[in-house]
C-alpha cells in the first residue's frame, strides 16, 4: 500500500501518499458523516486508483463519497477527484482557470452552497494560489488549510502522522511565494497579507491542523499559526537559508 492511512480523529481519516516525483507526501482527508463521505483534496490524477485503494482500507467505496473540496486547483490535490462518480465537486471560482479544459465542467464554485455550509465556515485566503481556501469543520474542529501553510518536501517526525503543535513548533515554515507554481504569484511578495491570513484563522477554536503536505498537528493549534505569523523578514530568510 502506498498510501498512508491514519485515523486524525473520530470519523475523520489523513491519507498521505508520499510522491517519489516531487519528493513530498501529498495529503487528502476523508470524513465520514452520517449521510456520506466529504474528501478534501485528493491527490495527483495518477494516484488516484492507489487513492480508492486507501479509501477502501477504511471502508469508503468511491462511489459513497458525496462532497469533494478542493484547498485549491494545483493538480496534486485535483487530480484524483475526477474519478469520484456521485461527488458535488467544488473549487473556488479564482482557481478554475488551473484546471485543465476538460476538467472544469465537472466543478461547482458556489461554495456558499448548503451542502458545504452545513459542514464547513470556508475562508479564502489567496495566497497560495489566488482561489486557495481553508475549510473548518466544526463537528470535528479541524482546520483543512491547504498550502497556505503545510509541510512540502518534510519527513513524518519520528513516523507519526499525528503530532502536537506544541512540540512540532519549530517545524515553523517560512512564506514561500515560489512554492505557488505561477508566476504572478511567485514574482509577488506579500509578507504582511500572508502573516495577516495566517492571523485570521489563528482566532479559530481548531483543534487539528491538516494540512497540503506532511504531518497533521493537534493542540494548541492558535498559538501555532500565530507564531507563523509573527515572522518578519529576517526570520523568513533565515528559514529560507538554512
Ligand atoms: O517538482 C515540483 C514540485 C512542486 N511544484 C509546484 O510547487 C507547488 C507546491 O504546492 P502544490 O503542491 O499545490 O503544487 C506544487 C506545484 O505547483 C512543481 O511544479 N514541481
Amino acid at each position: 500500500m502506498s498510501y498512508t492511512v491514519e485515523r486524525v480523529t473520530d470519523h475523520v481519516y489523513a491519507l498521505l501518499r508520499w510522491d517519489e516525483t516531487w519528493q513530498s507526501y501529498n495529503n487528502s482527508y476523508l470524513i465520514q458523516d452520517r449521510e456520506q463521505f466529504i474528501l478534501i483534496d485528493a491527490g495527483k490524477a495518477e494516484h488516484a486508483q492507489e487513492l480508492g485503494e486507501a479509501l477502501a482500507q477504511v471502508g469508503c467505496p468511491l462511489e459513497a463519497i458525496g462532497l469533494f473540496i478542493a484547498t485549491h486547483g494545483h493538480r496534486d490535490h485535483i487530480g484524483g477527484a475526477l474519478g469520484l462518480p456521485n461527488a458535488d465537486k467544488f473549487i473556488h471560482p479564482l482557481d478554475l482557470d488551473l484546471l485543465q479544459d476538460d476538467w472544469r465542467a465537472q466543478f461547482r464554485t458556489d461554495l456558499t452552497a448548503s451542502s458545504v455550509t452545513r459542514h464547513f465556515d470556508v475562508h479564502h485566503l489567496g495566497d497560495h494560489t489566488w482561489g486557495s481556501i481553508a475549510l473548518y469543520h466544526r463537528a470535528s474542529r479541524i482546520l483543512f488549510v491547504g498550502d497556505h501553510y503545510c509541510f512540502f518536501g518534510d519527513e513524518l517526525p519520528d513516523e507519526q502522522v499525528v503530532a502536537c503543535a506544541v512540540r512540532m513548533g519549530d517545524l515553523l515554515e517560512p512564506y514561500r511565494p515560489e512554492m505557488s507554481g505561477e508566476e504572478q504569484r511567485t514574482t509577488r511578495y506579500e509578507l504582511a497579507a500572508f502573516n495577516q491570513e495566517l492571523s485570521d484563522i489563528a482566532r479559530i477554536p481548531a483543534a487539528f491542523l491538516c494540512t497540503g503536505h506532511g504531518v497533521v498537528l493537534h493542540g494548541d493549534i492558535q498559538s501555532f499559526l500565530q507564531r507563523g505569523a509573527s515572522m518578519d523578514d529576517n526570520e523568513v530568510l533565515s528559514y529560507v537559508m538554512r
